[in-house]
């Protein structure tokens, strides 16, 4: 197996780790909302990450607020955030192994950590 390498391998943990979200009977609908304008969101997710591993400044920032209007209508439980992270790292783990691919899965638990404080106030 290897590591997370460029945009198409972080493309690939994306699409797969969406792919099970949404089959998640208590994830999927938190999603619900932004359907309509999912290429959007979803380049968008690619951007965040490709930026954190490559520093390639394709990703210019907000996901705090982006969650906490989200929050707003479909609360964003810490179990949601541990569900969140169990797929993270489970798909991570599946296609990669290496440097690369442990920092996606401390960098989604640092950031986690820091929403579910913010949003639910128990960090
Ligand atoms: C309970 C856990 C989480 C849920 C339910 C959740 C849900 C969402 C939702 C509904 C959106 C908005 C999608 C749209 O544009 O319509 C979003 C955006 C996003 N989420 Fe999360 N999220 C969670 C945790 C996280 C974590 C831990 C990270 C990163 C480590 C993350 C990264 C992102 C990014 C990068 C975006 C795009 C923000 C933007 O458009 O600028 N999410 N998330």
């Amino acid at each position: 197996m290897k590591d997370i390498e460029n945009r198409e391998d972080v493309v690939k943990l994306v699409d797969t780790f969406y792919d099970n979200v949404l089959k998640d009977e208590k994830l999927a609908p938190v999603f619900g909302p932004s359907a309509e304008h999912w290429e959007h969101h979803i380049v968008r997710v690619y951007n965040f990450w490709e930026n954190w591993l490559f520093q390639t400044g394709s990703y210019t920032g907000g996901m705090m607020w982006v969650h906490m209007e989200r929050h707003a209508t479909h609360p964003l439980t810490t179990e949601l955030f541990e569900r969140w992270l169990a797929y993270w790292i489970t798909c991570t783990d599946t296609l990669f192994t290496g440097k690369n691919a442990d920092f996606v899965k401390s960098k989604a638990l640092e950031i986690g950590q820091i929403l579910n404080a913010k949003l639910n106030g128990n960090g």
